[in-house]
């Protein structure tokens, strides 16, 4: 993620600004440290070089004083003279002295001398200045000065602890010829050097603490009582005031007092003193800041036995310390303003630097377009706001042929085709005004003059509100019309015939059904199907049969007029609808020309066809006033016209759609009519042409249907085919066939046949073969004793499926019979490939053989043909002598059944018959 230039420099110059604080403040934080400690120095040098120079001319003026006002010969005098007295001598010698040096040591005192007394070199007490009273008491123990003095003959000085008061000794050694006569010492007290000190160094107080081993190692433990602890060191220890008070005459404030006591809290002190090192520390009291100076001490030995501790009211820390705020103030503003100014100049940098960046953006932006713009498939023109062209790219010229000089300047218009509606034109200008966009087909002409469809986008671009330029972009779309054409034709129409398919019809049909409604006219549906279409399709091929269809096809159309709706539902199925008829009159003349057109022969490559039409029509608005009714009744008239015959054409009827509910309720109650056993066998007899004798039988199903009574087959059997019923009616008959044949073989009727009709469907089923088989082995049945009768149209259904399932069947040693031979279409070429035994003449032939020299011409044709192909011929509905004499002498017909020798009866009738035959041959 990117970070917006503000937000980067507020970042940046934050940071910069901080560091900058922390850096100024560490320096100026250092420096107050060092000028803290120099002023500290300062402190110490001053003290220590005071400390020094006091006590330095503390010694000359005492060593003056001792040289020139007691090293007089009558002191030396006394003294040589008290060092051989006896005790009782020295009381008038102690006096004599001291009457000699009282003048001296009046003027030492003023000076603020605290002893003054002689020594003898025994360690007896000549005499005391300040306690005349007390003297010959030996000192050697306490002070250990006195000793070295006398043993070492030199002048001792420095600072000592001692049993009263601890001070500043200068002991000098009394000598006369070289003689040792004793010492003479001389003590200041403390708070003299302080006078001094503070005479050189201003106004301050002072503490002088003593170094506890140092005191415990010099003072016997009665003596010990002169000192407590310091509260300013555990390890140090201060002479007791009280005790000292008279010697010592230097005081100490409260707020010294309250400032010792806080220096008992200070790690710097705590740590320092034990090292005996000169320091410096500030402190605050009572709202005053101090100065605390440490300065080591030494004794008489040169080691450092005590601390002079100065307390020096100071301002200089707290002006530091406020110096040190006011700089960090001002450098803190100065940083702060110097960090706005570095972020205003950053933003400044980084908004530069991303203009450059976005600059750099944009024109390899623009570079893009400027490639997209000439590299682009679809041809792009700019025009400004009067429209007129100021660029275009090299697909506008590919496409338009015109280039770039020869449109730059022009108005769009040159390429207008005048093809496209002014509404268009004018739709385009109003959607451009208010939304600043169109999208649409326009028709324009090229520079050659060709003419083509384009599909534009055109986009306003505005400035300041106006329109500037208008883009237009578009491509050629002749080819993708040309797709959306054929889609369209392939979605209405029928591919291979050309005519309107299934769901155009239902479109168109009811828009006829409007406009009929709307002018009062009448509207015709005629239902077509081909008779024998299946038949020629199977046995001569789909190529065959797509051009008949496709010939079908162009008659219908010439015998239809424009207006009138012609299609092809599938298969052989074709409806055709007529419109805008005025009379039912008008509409038989149409469609007897269609008949008549589709019945003549078709020339299809080296085949002359023949291809008669069934047409069931219904009539808008008698037979439905809506699509779907009109479609059902015209359908349900067209399956009557195919039931009537081929070639047939039915006016639906209110009847019709009776028939189709009586078959519906024949549907229902056949499904019981098996389980509640009401099928019954008829047998006719089949006899010899030339014998008469009975050779078999052809049996023949009945329904005896609880309320309608005997119902024939031919009201039934086609429902049952229908409904796929069939093949449970027909394994039952066939069942019910063979146990009558075996039955009345039990009764010693033999030599005759069954013959059994077998539908379609059953002869599809894949289990006929078994079934028959398993009947035949039931029953005993012998071959040729079982004969099935399959009809002319079954057998030219899916020929090579019937030819297999035949052979099969006559392998069982069944006898195979085509039914009603001569009413369908057959072509003898293939007949010659059934493994067929006999032909069935149907009745229709026979009826009026002899009157009907065509009926006799085709009965006498099929009968030789058969016989050339080695079948047998039997005749169907034989009713009179002259059709059996016609048919047995003159044609030679083989086998004949018809009224005339039995009409179809129950078995225990045609029983009787059949033994009476028996018997009479
Ligand atoms: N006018 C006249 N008619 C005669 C004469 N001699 C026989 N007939 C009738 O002709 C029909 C002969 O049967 P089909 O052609 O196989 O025609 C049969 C057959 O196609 C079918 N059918 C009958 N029984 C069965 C069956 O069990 N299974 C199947 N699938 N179809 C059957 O029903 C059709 C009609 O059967 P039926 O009504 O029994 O009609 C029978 C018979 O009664 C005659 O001299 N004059």
């Amino acid at each position: 993620m990117q970070i917006p230039s503000l937000w980067r420099a507020r970042i940046h110059s934050t940071i910069a600004t901080l560091l900058a604080i922390v850096l100024v403040g560490i320096f100026l934080f250092k420096q107050h440290s060092i000028q803290t400690q120099l002023l500290g120095e300062q402190q110490e040098i001053a003290l220590d070089t005071a400390y020094r120079a006091i006590v330095e001319t503390t010694r000359r003026d005492i060593e003056a004083r001792f040289r020139f006002q007691i090293m007089r010969p009558e002191v030396l005098e006394l003294v040589a003279i008290a060092g051989d007295a006896t005790e009782q001598e020295l009381p008038v010698l102690r006096g004599k002295l001291y009457r000699l040096l009282e003048p001296v040591y009046r003027e030492m005192e003023e000076i603020g001398l605290l002893q003054f007394q002689f020594h003898l070199p025994d360690d007896r007490v000549l005499l005391r200045f300040h306690h005349p009273q007390r003297s010959g008491d030996p000192l050697f123990s306490l002070r250990p000065s006195i000793r070295i003095v006398h043993t070492e003959q030199r002048p001792v000085y420095g600072l000592e602890t001692g049993s009263t008061t601890s001070g500043f000794r200068y002991i000098f050694p009394l000598q006369r010829n070289n003689k040792h006569l004793g010492s003479v010492e001389l003590s200041m007290p403390f708070s003299y050097l302080q006078t001094q000190m503070n005479r050189l160094l201003g106004r301050g107080e002072f503490a002088l603490v003593f170094d506890r081993q140092r005191v415990l190692a010099t003072v016997d433990s009665i003596n010990r009582v002169y000192y407590s602890e310091s509260t300013i060191h555990p390890g140090f220890l201060v002479e007791n005031r009280i005790l000292t008070a008279e010697h010592q005459l230097f005081s100490q404030s409260d707020v010294v007092f309250r400032l010792q006591q806080q220096l008992r809290e200070n790690t710097k002190v705590q740590r320092l003193m034990p090292h005996h090192k000169a320091f410096v520390i500030s402190a605050k009291e009572a709202d005053q800041h101090y100065m605390i100076s440490f300065l080591p001490v030494q004794g008489l030995s040169g080691e450092s036995i005590a601390y002079v501790i100065r307390f020096k009211p100071s301002n200089a820390p707290a002006h530091l310390f406020n110096t040190l705020l006011s700089n960090l103030a001002v450098a803190t503003a100065l940083i702060l303003l110097l960090g706005v100014l570095y972020f205003y100049n950053l933003r400044q940098r980084l908004q530069l630097q991303e203009d450059i960046c976005r600059r750099q953006v944009t024109e390899s932006e623009l570079s893009l377009y400027a490639n997209i713009f000439e590299g682009s498939g679809e041809a792009i023109m700019v025009t400004d706001h009067k429209n007129c062209i100021t660029a275009i790219n090299p697909a506008f010229s590919h496409l338009t042929g015109y280039t770039e000089k020869e449109v730059i300047g022009s108005n769009p218009s040159l390429l207008a085709s005048g093809h496209t509606p002014a509404e268009t034109y004018q739709a385009m200008w109003q959607a451009l005004g208010e939304h600043d966009f169109w999208q649409g087909e326009l028709w324009d002409r090229r520079k050659d003059g060709s003419l083509y469809p384009k599909w534009v986008t055109i986009s306003a671009m505005r400035s300041q509100g106006e329109i500037s330029h208008y883009i237009a972009s578009f491509t050629n779309i002749s080819d993708r019309k040309a797709a959306e054409d054929k889609i369209e034709r392939l979605a209405h129409h029928d591919p291979l015939t050309g005519l309107l398919n299934r769901y155009s019809l239902e479109l168109r049909l009811e828009q006829s059904i409007l406009s009929a409604q709307r002018e009062q006219l009448l509207a015709a549906v005629v239902f077509i199907d081909l008779d024998r279409f299946k038949t020629i399709n199977d046995s001569l091929g789909h190529q065959v049969g797509d051009k008949l269809l496709i010939e079908v096809a162009k008659r219908l159309k010439q015998r239809t007029r424009d207006s009138d709706i012609v299609s092809r539902q599938g298969g052989d199925e074709f409806v055709v609808v007529l419109t805008g008829l005025r009379s039912t009159n008008d509409i038989p003349h149409v469609i007897n020309a269609m008949s008549v057109a589709l019945s003549q022969a078709y020339k299809i490559d080296q085949y002359s066809l023949s291809c008669t039409p069934s047409m069931g029509v219904a009539i808008f608005p008698t037979d439905g006033m809506d699509m779907e009714t009109l479609l059902k009744n015209a359908d349900t008239a067209m399956y009557h016209a195919k039931e009537k015959g081929r070639n047939n054409v039915q006016y639906f009827t209110a009847a019709m759609t009776q028939t189709a509910i009586e078959r519906l309720a024949i549907e229902q109650d056949l499904r019981h009519a098996i389980q509640n056993d009401e099928f019954e066998l008829y047998y006719q007899p089949q006899v010899c042409a030339h014998s008469q004798q009975i050779l078999g039988v052809e049996a023949l199903i009945r329904w005896h249907h609880p309320q309608q009574g005997l119902v024939p087959p031919l009201r039934f059997i086609p429902v049952a085919e229908e409904s796929g019923l069939i093949e449970t009616i027909g394994a039952w008959v066939l069942e019910e066939a063979c146990r009558q044949l075996s039955d009345w073989r039990d009764e010693g009727i033999c030599n005759i046949h069954i013959a059994v009709n077998l539908s379609s469907h059953q002869l599809r089923s894949a289990s006929i073969v078994t079934q028959v088989a398993e009947c035949m082995q039931r029953y005993a049945i012998k071959a040729g004793e079982l004969e099935l009768e399959i009809t002319e149209s079954v057998a030219m259904d899916n020929p090579e499926h019937c030819i297999s399932q035949l052979m099969a069947l006559r392998n069982l040693g069944v006898s195979l019979a085509i039914d009603d031979f001569g009413t369908g279409y057959s072509s003898l070429a293939y007949l010659k490939r059934l493994p067929i035994d006999i032909l069935k003449l149907d009745r229709s032939f026979v009826h009026d053989i002899e009157t009907d020299p065509n009926d006799a011409a085709i009965s006498e044709a099929t009968i030789s043909m058969a016989h050339a192909l080695g079948l047998k011929v039997v005749a169907e509905g034989v009713e009179t002598q002259g059709q059996a004499y016609f048919l047995a002498s003159i044609h030679d017909c083989d086998l004949l059944q018809g009224y005339l020798f039995g009409k179809p009866e129950p078995a225990n009738i045609i029983v009787e018959q059949l033994k009476k035959h028996l018997h009479s041959h």
